[in-house]
């Protein structure tokens, strides 16, 4: 494979708060159309792994490309900018905005005629008013929760306003979407949907960073897992190969650990 099917490269991250070293030289590549798994026990550095990929925290080293471009994660929005859009693990919505507004939030970040356009509602922007729309509706239909559109995101349940979350990142067009945690407080059926959401958006030609604390889903669902302990990278590889090596289980087996 040619290095120009690699989405996301990083290397060499590491970060540290006060006295506690959260990540140590952590990296990982992530090919075009894969589902990438970041798994790990509480506290490993997922989340701060996530976060300074997406320009939430700034490490105190590392190298990123995307898309063969090198990026520099220091604003959220230069990363959205670049090409990563992201979900949270605790649901960042605009509540009492409608499932569709949501959705148009993160296309309007594309639109060209601007603010003079809005004021006077000129044709070029009534047009792309109307182009977002139907956009949104699309990727509500996407994710399966096209028939509540004019409902308040706060009304929805907690799986959809987690695939309400989807859509919206995936309104950006995005290169790479990372989605944390996204099984997260989800009943069983829920997750098969979601399951199947996720196998959808990777056929359809995206790529996927993904935190899960579902191992099955994780293992079910991901190309390549990285496994991180204690902020140390301790395994790398597919499902079946992180299943058993025994740095893993004894991470997830050992003393300290609550295992998920
Ligand atoms: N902003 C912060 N300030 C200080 N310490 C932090 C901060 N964010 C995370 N940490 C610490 O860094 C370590 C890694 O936390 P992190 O949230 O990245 O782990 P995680 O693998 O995502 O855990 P979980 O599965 O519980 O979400 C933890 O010890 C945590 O307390």
């Amino acid at each position: 494979m040619s290095t120009s099917d690699i989405i996301l490269k990083v290397s060499g991250v590491s970060k540290r708060f006060g006295g506690l070293q959260a990540l140590s030289d952590v990296g990982i590549e992530i090919r075009r159309g894969q589902v990438y798994g970041l798994i790990g026990p509480n506290g490993a550095g997922k989340t701060t792994f996530f976060n300074v990929i997406t320009g939430l925290y700034t490490p105190d080293s590392g190298s990123f490309e995307l898309d063969g471009k090198p990026y520099k994660p220091q604003a959220v929005h230069e990363v959205a900018k670049a090409g990563i859009a992201r979900t949270f693990q605790n649901i960042r919505l605009f509540a009492d905005m409608t499932a569709i507004e949501n959705v148009m939030v993160g296309r309007h970040t594309r639109t060209q005629s601007g603010l003079m356009g809005a004021i006077f509602r000129t044709k070029k922007f009534v047009e792309e008013e109307r182009q977002i729309r139907d956009r949104a509706q699309q990727l509500l239909d996407y994710v399966g929760i096209g028939k509540y559109a004019d409902y308040k995101a706060r009304t929805l349940s907690y799986g959809d306003q987690r695939r309400l979350e989807i859509a919206r990142a995936l309104a950006t067009d995005p290169k790479l979407i990372a989605l944390d945690e996204p099984a997260a407080g989800m009943n069983a059926t829920e997750k098969v949907v979601l399951r199947e959401l996720i196998d959808r958006i990777r056929n359809d030609g995206r790529t996927i960073l993904l935190i899960e604390h579902d191992v099955k889903l994780v293992m079910g669902l991901c190309d390549r897992v990285t496994v991180l302990d204690y902020g140390k990278q301790i395994a790398e590889g597919t499902p079946a190969d992180v299943q058993r090596n025994e740095k893993v289980i004894e991470a997830y087996l050992g003393a300290g650990h609550k295992p998920h």
